[in-house]
């Protein structure tokens, strides 16, 4: 831990717990504005991150630093591994810090990736796939958390989306990629060898990224948090920075840090201390924390819940099963309608960029999930009249992409399949596809990083059942029952966001954190950033 760990966070208050307090004295001082050291101390409600406009230069190029996991998530889809590396990596997200983790899901990628490329033995692969998948699953917590918590509050919401619209157009150029390469006989050492790149140029521009300000706060380092942000709040080609936001953020996070003392009644979480022991006790007072705090396991109910949803939909069984889907209604080319699947899916996460932080997450989520609802109604009524090929009546009409099993029957039913999928996926791109991953917002600072990781961990722990189950049910089931019971899961889902999904665009990090402690917070939360985006 750095030098300054034992600095009070709040130059005129005392010490708790290690933490610096903010006294009596210094809220009314606070209140009357009366401070006469020349800095700009402000009052809680005049931080307004709208004065910033857009987002700076630097905060749009630590984002696509930082984005560039994503390339890898969609690349290498290996959910089993990712399901057991997201807790681990969200305990070392707190100790360590938000940067080294993403760093180490570098490195685990490069290793990963080099092995399957060179190995020849099914182990050396099972091993490589293995690595590969516990870098995903490190990277996938761990960005939008680097990212959400580096961000101004205007713009989180589109921010976090770029780390989508890289995991969307990673999966647009792993279609392309892995068309290319199936017609060579060695293509596939390409392929996995090729996952490298990206995370060995990640590796190298990363180092000049700051840790986030919020983490270095926690850890007690105000000095380095105050230079990040004084990057982040810089306005205009002239560098002016906004220290009215800089020192606003700044007590803000401290503020959040000492309510949170307070609710945990003076539960020590000192990331000072060092020792195998002192450690674990950290973990568990977190995951107590966690649980048994309101605020905190209704963030946890909320972010877990739509993880879930979003995989339980059925998603990603078109990710991995569409060209098998296509081929078996009777299109000749599979890969290349799957290639639409992924380029709709990269296209409409545009979409939420644009307007993520304009209508709000939770508005964008209600609006969407019904398309995702008739797109899969829609397709399990046209599979009903669709005459699927069986042993007997399959004409086969030779291997390869061109040359698929089809039944001589007319295309309208396949291309209403084909439509239904489209729409589909456009709904779930604006919203179920990425709105998940804003998850680190809904909850406080001292239990962000394990809180997000769990939700990760619900996401890959639902993307590997769907994975499982997605072809018996198909046999079983019919494909009609299929698409039926992802519609029903998206119609729940829809009911529950329209329950406890609280608004959270436009609101400063710490604000959201408090809009559960009570309750759902979901009226007070759509009145409150309703207030903020007109401000703007
Ligand atoms: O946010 C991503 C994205 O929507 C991907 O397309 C999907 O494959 C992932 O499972 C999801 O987590």
């Amino acid at each position: 831990m750095g030098d300054n760990a034992a600095e009070p966070l709040i130059a005129h208050g005392g010490t708790r717990n290690g933490y610096a307090y903010n006294n009596e004295e210094e809220e009314d001082r606070e209140r009357r504005g009366s401070y006469d050291d020349g800095e700009d101390h402000g009052v809680e409600g005049d931080v307004d991150e709208g004065l910033l406009g857009t987002p700076g230069k630097f905060i749009w190029v630590l984002t696509c630093c930082a984005g560039l996991s994503g390339l890898l998530f969609g690349y290498d889809s290996t959910s089993f591994f990712a399901l057991l590396a997201s807790p681990l990596t969200g305990i070392l997200a707190d100790s360590l810090g938000r940067k080294p983790v993403i760093l180490i899901a570098d490195a685990l990628f490069v290793l990963g990736a080099l092995l399957q490329a060179f190995t020849s033995t099914v182990p050396g692969m099972i091993a490589g796939r293995s690595i590969v998948g516990a870098a995903v699953g490190s990277a996938s917590f761990v960005v939008p958390l680097y990212i959400g918590e580096v961000a101004p509050g205007p713009f989180r919401g589109r921010l976090v989306v770029v780390g989508s619209l890289f995991i969307t157009g990673g999966q647009v150029v792993a279609y392309i990629i892995g068309w290319l390469f199936s017609m060579e006989l060695h293509g596939w050492r390409w392929m996995v060898g090729l996952g490298a790149a990206p995370a060995i140029l990640q590796c190298i521009v990363m180092w000049w990224m700051p840790e986030t300000p919020r983490w270095l706060v926690k850890a007690g380092k105000k000095e380095q948090a105050r230079r990040v942000l004084n990057d982040v709040y810089q306005r205009g080609s002239d560098g002016t920075v906004e220290q009215s936001l800089v020192n606003g953020v700044l007590r803000r996070v401290e503020r959040e840090i000492l309510e949170e003392e307070d609710v945990v009644g003076g539960l020590t979480r000192d990331l000072t201390k060092t020792g195998f022991t002192a450690k674990v006790n950290q973990v568990q007072d977190n995951f107590a924390q966690l649980v048994n705090v309101g605020g905190n396991r209704r963030a946890l109910t909320i972010a877990c819940l739509l993880q879930g949803a979003q995989q339980l939909c059925g998603f990603n069984s078109l990710m991995y099963f569409s060209a098998t889907i296509f081929s078996l209604v009777g299109f000749r080319s599979p890969t290349l309608t799957s290639l639409s699947i992924a380029l709709t899916n990269f296209i409409f996460t545009l979409v939420a960029f644009h307007y993520i932080d304009r209508i709000g997450r939770r508005r964008i989520l209600l609006l969407s999930v019904p398309f995702m609802i008739v797109g899969l109604a829609l397709c399990a009524v046209a599979f009903v009249f669709l005459r699927l090929p069986t042993e007997a009546d399959t004409v086969d009409v030779g291997a390869g992409d061109g040359g698929v099993s089809v039944v001589a029957q007319g295309m309208v039913w396949p291309v209403v399949i084909l439509v239904a999928m489209v729409i589909y996926v456009a709904g779930y791109a604006v919203g179920m596809g990425n709105v998940p991953w804003q998850q680190s917002e809904l909850f406080p600072l001292s239990v962000r990083s394990l809180g997000s990781a769990l939700a990760t961990t619900t996401n890959w722990g639902s993307n590997t059942i769907v994975g499982l189950t997605f072809l018996p049910m198909m046999e079983f089931c019919t494909p009609t029952g299929t698409f039926a019971l992802y519609a029903l899961v998206c119609a729940c889902a829809l009911g529950a966001i329209w329950r406890i999904y609280p608004e959270t665009a436009g609101l400063s990090l710490e604000d959201v954190g408090g809009l559960l402690k009570d309750g759902w917070g979901v009226d007070e939360s759509i009145k409150r950033s309703r207030e903020r985006r007109r401000e703007r």
